[in-house]
C-alpha cells in the first residue's frame, strides 16, 4: 500500500507554509485539510477525520503555546506531529509529554517532513487495523449474539451443541429479536462453514414464482425463462437453506419442500431429470408454526421434518437488561471505529424502560438514527443523551413515544427507582466495569460501591475489573 496515501490536517497560521507544507505533502499523494486558529482545527478535525495531525503550536487568537498543546487532548486519536521553532526546545518535550507522538522544528526539511509523515500516517493504519480488528474478533466469540441475559446465553449454548450437527432447526420468535443472525450462526459453526449460506424470505417471493426461485427451471417452461436457470437449492449445495418466514410457503410449494425434505431430491420447474442436493434446512418465522399446524395452514408433516429441533429467540421486552449493552454496540458500529462513542446513563436507562415492539432491529435503527445526528463533543468523543434519543426518535418516525403515566410514589422511592435504573444501565453498558460505570454516572468508585451496597445490586452484577 501506498505510504503516502492518508489524509492529513495541517494546522498553521503562516500562509506560506500552509501553501508549501500542503502543496508538498499533495504532491507526495496526501491529501490535506488546512486549519489556521485553534476553533478551526477543532471543526476540521471533527469533519475531515484525518489520519495524522501538523500541528504548530503558536496560533491565533491568543499566539499562546497552552492553546495549542490544549488541542493535544482533542486529537489523542490520531499521531499528531507538532511544528516548533528552533528555540522550541522545551516546548517539544513539553509535546510528546502531552501526548504528541513527534516534532519537527521549523524552517522545515521538506525530506524530514516525508519521513516523519509517512511514518505517522503507517502507524495510524496499523492502530485502525488493531481496533478492527479487536471488535470483530468480541463479536465473533458471540457468533455476533450479544447479551447477558439468561434466554441470549441460553439460545448460544444452543448453538454450540446444534451447529455442529445436521439437524434441522426451526426458529420462532417475533419480528427483529435476530431469527437470521441465529441461523447464520449455525451456519458458522456446523462443518458446511466454508459452503454457501443462502436465504430466501418465502413471503417476498411471489407464490409463482417461489418454485423456480428454489428448484431453478429450465428454458422454455414459461413465459419469460429464456435460458435454464438454476434455483438456490443448487446454489446452497453443500451448505445451509436459510427459508426465512417459512410460515408464508403457499401450501403447494409445501408439498414439493417436504417430497425434497424426504428423498434429497428435487425437479427443476420443466424439467424431467430429478437432482439431488445436499442442504442443511434451517427455517424461521415470526408466526405461530405449532397453531397454524393445529389450525390445518401449515403441513403437519412438513413442521416436523423441519424442526429437527426448536430454538426461540426472545423479544426484547424479556431482555431488557441487555438493552443498554446492544444500544452501545449499535452506536459504537454506527459510529465506527475512528470515534469514541458512549451512551449518556440517562439515555441508557431511557432505553432500558421502552416496550421495543420492533425488537432489536428497532433498537439499531434508532442508534443508527441518534449516530447519524450526534456531533462529537470537543475531544471528538460521540456522547448520546437522552436529548439525542428522543430527537433521532422523532425524526426517526414522526412518533415520539409518549412518556408513561407517573405512579403514586413518594420522593424517596422514585430517587431509589431512577438510581436503580441508572446505575444497572452504567453497569450494562460497561460489562460490570465498576470504574467505567462510576465514571459515566459522574460519581466516584466508592461512591458508586456504597450506592450499590444500599441497593442491594452488588450480588445481581459482580465486579469485572480486577
Ligand atoms: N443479540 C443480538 N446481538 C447483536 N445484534 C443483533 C442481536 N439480535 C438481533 N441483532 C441485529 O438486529 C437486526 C435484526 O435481526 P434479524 O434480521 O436477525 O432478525 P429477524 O428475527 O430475522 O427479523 P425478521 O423476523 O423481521 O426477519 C440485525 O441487524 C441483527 O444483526
Amino acid at each position: 500500500m501506498n505510504p503516502y496515501s492518508g489524509h492529513i490536517l495541517l494546522v498553521d497560521d503562516e500562509p506560506a507554509f500552509q501553501r508549501l507544507g500542503a502543496a508538498w505533502l499533495q504532491g507526495l499523494g496526501f491529501r490535506v485539510t488546512l486549519a489556521g486558529d485553534v476553533d478551526s482545527a477543532l471543526q476540521s478535525f471533527r469533519e475531515a477525520r484525518p489520519d495524522v495531525v501538523l500541528l504548530d503550536l503558536v496560533m491565533p487568537p491568543s499566539l499562546k503555546p497552552e492553546a495549542g498543546l490544549s488541542l493535544l487532548e482533542a486529537f489523542r486519536e490520531v499521531p499528531v506531529i507538532v511544528i516548533t521553532g528552533h528555540a522550541d526546545h522545551a516546548l517539544a518535550l513539553e509535546a510528546t509529554e502531552r501526548g504528541a507522538w513527534d516534532f519537527i522544528a521549523k524552517p522545515v526539511d521538506p525530506e524530514l517532513l516525508r519521513l516523519i509523515v509517512g511514518r505517522a500516517v503507517q502507524k495510524a493504519r496499523l492502530e485502525q487495523e488493531v481496533q478492527a480488528l479487536k471488535a470483530a474478533a468480541s463479536v465473533d466469540e458471540d457468533y455476533g449474539i450479544v447479551g447477558h441475559a439468561a434466554p441470549v446465553r441460553a439460545l448460544r449454548d444452543m448453538i454450540r451443541r446444534v451447529g455442529p450437527t445436521r439437524l434441522s432447526v426451526v426458529i420462532l420468535g417475533p419480528t427483529g429479536t435476530g431469527k437470521e443472525l441465529v441461523a447464520r450462526a449455525l451456519h458458522k459453526t456446523g462443518a458446511r462453514n466454508g459452503a454457501p449460506f443462502v436465504a430466501v424470505h418465502c413471503g417476498a417471493v411471489p407464490a409463482e414464482l417461489l418454485e423456480s426461485e428454489l428448484f431453478g427451471h429450465l428454458k422454455g417452461s414459461f413465459t419469460g425463462a429464456h435460458r435454464d436457470q438454476p434455483g438456490l437449492l443448487a446454489s446452497a449445495d453443500g451448505g445451509t437453506l436459510f427459508l426465512d418466514e417459512v410460515g408464508e410457503m403457499p401450501a403447494p410449494m409445501q408439498v414439493k419442500l417436504l417430497r425434497f425434505l424426504q428423498e434429497g431430491t428435487y425437479l427443476p420447474v420443466g424439467g424431467r431429470e430429478l437432482k439431488r442436493a445436499d442442504v442443511r434446512v434451517v427455517a424461521a418465522t415470526h408466526r405461530d408454526l405449532p397453531g397454524m399446524v393445529a389450525d390445518g395452514s401449515f403441513r403437519e408433516d412438513l413442521f416436523y421434518r423441519l424442526k429437527g429441533i426448536v430454538l426461540r429467540t426472545p423479544p426484547l421486552d424479556e431482555r431488557r437488561d441487555d438493552v443498554p449493552l446492544l444500544a452501545t454496540l449499535f452506536l459504537k458500529r454506527a459510529v465506527g471505529a475512528r470515534r469514541r462513542a458512549q451512551l449518556a446513563p440517562d439515555a441508557a436507562a431511557w432505553l432500558a424502560g421502552q416496550p421495543w415492539p420492533g425488537n432489536v432491529r428497532e433498537l439499531q435503527s434508532l442508534m443508527d438514527c441518534a449516530a447519524a445526528l450526534a456531533e462529537p463533543n470537543a475531544r471528538g468523543e460521540v456522547v448520546v443523551g437522552l436529548d439525542a434519543l428522543l430527537f433521532a426518535q422523532g425524526s426517526g418516525d414522526g412518533s415520539a413515544k409518549p412518556e408513561p403515566e407517573p405512579r403514586r410514589q413518594g420522593l424517596d422511592e422514585a430517587i431509589a427507582e431512577l438510581e436503580v435504573r441508572m446505575i444497572t444501565a452504567a453497569l450494562n453498558a460497561t460489562n460490570n466495569n465498576r470504574s467505567e460505570s462510576a465514571r459515566l454516572l459522574g460519581i466516584s468508585r466508592v461512591g458508586l460501591l456504597k450506592k450499590l451496597d444500599r441497593l442491594g445490586l452488588r450480588q445481581d452484577h459482580p465486579a469485572a475489573e480486577r
